[in-house]
């Protein structure tokens, strides 16, 4: 069961929120790949068990806790374990170590649901949709009794904003993007952004076929990540946000230290 968590940020003060920070993340030399592996591997210990319907999110960190899956279902230690992927991606990787592909038409209650971050604020509201992936992601997390995020040091933060700083990612149907365009600048005062593909000309296109509009973070206001997230979602067109608010149960990081920090919603 969640707790109440503010939806604003608890700590406005970068300075402050950072002295705060480095009691739990000294920067040094743990590179970011090996902190995601930590975070993964953790997560995938203490949150799955044997029958377990598991929820794969997109990105690279999760692809180390479909590897620490594979390995534990190798070694006998977990068994009969389904996963439902919450991407292209995903299902490529889950078909690629052999797990057992199952749906949310097959099974609509997960037991638990993993998936990385772009980032994570103090009371474990998130920030998702910097590879193009949220929407599908967000099903599958709200289909979980237990959303667990895993993510390296740079992703934690106190306030949304702080280290992820391309806005607000949002799915939009493609004939809508230039009114919802319209509408979030009315409604937030900033201007969203049409995100262009890497290799391939004009937008990038998700996994539903639609556009990401990129919504700045209003300068030196705190968001209002709940009512932030209903607003825009309210605009006919709008598919889904990448604000994940009162969603995540626990969150694992990686530090730079090579040790792994987890975090509760309920002891927030
Ligand atoms: O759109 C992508 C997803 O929301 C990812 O989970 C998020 O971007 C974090 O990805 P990564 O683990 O690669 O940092």
């Amino acid at each position: 069961m969640l707790t109440l968590q503010s939806s604003f940020c608890r700590f406005n003060l970068v300075g402050r929120s950072r002295s705060k920070l480095e009691k739990y993340f000294s920067f040094q030399d743990m590179s970011l790949e090996t902190a995601k592996k930590l975070a993964a591997t953790s997560a995938v210990d203490d949150n799955v068990k044997s029958g377990f319907a598991v929820g794969i999110g997109s990105g690279s960190t999760v692809v180390y806790a479909v590897q620490r899956l594979a390995e534990l279902i190798e070694a006998k230690q977990l068994e009969n374990i389904k996963c439902v992927p919450s991407s292209f991606q995903s299902l490529q990787l889950i078909r690629k170590h052999h797990l057992r592909l199952t749906d949310l038409e097959e099974t609509p209650d997960l037991d638990v649901a993993i998936d990385g971050a772009d980032e994570v604020d103090a009371v474990l509201t998130c920030i998702k949709g910097g590879g193009g992936c949220l929407t599908q992601e967000k099903i599958v997390a709200a289909s979980a009794k237990n959303f667990v995020v895993i993510a390296d040091y740079s992703k934690r933060s106190e306030c949304l904003g702080e280290t992820w700083k391309k806005g607000i990612p949002v799915e939009v149907i493609p004939m809508a993007y230039v009114p919802v365009t319209k509408k979030i600048e009315h409604l937030l005062g900033v201007k969203p952004v049409l995100r262009q593909a890497v290799a391939k000309a004009g937008p990038v296109v998700t996994d539903n076929g639609n556009f990401i509009l990129d919504c700045p973070f209003v300068p030196g206001k705190l968001l209002d990540t709940y009512a932030t997230n209903i607003s825009i979602k309210m605009i006919p067109g709008v598919v889904e946000t990448g604000l994940f608010v009162r969603m995540a149960q626990k969150a694992y990081f990686g530090l730079a230290d090579g040790s792994t920090k987890s975090l509760e919603s309920s002891e927030l």
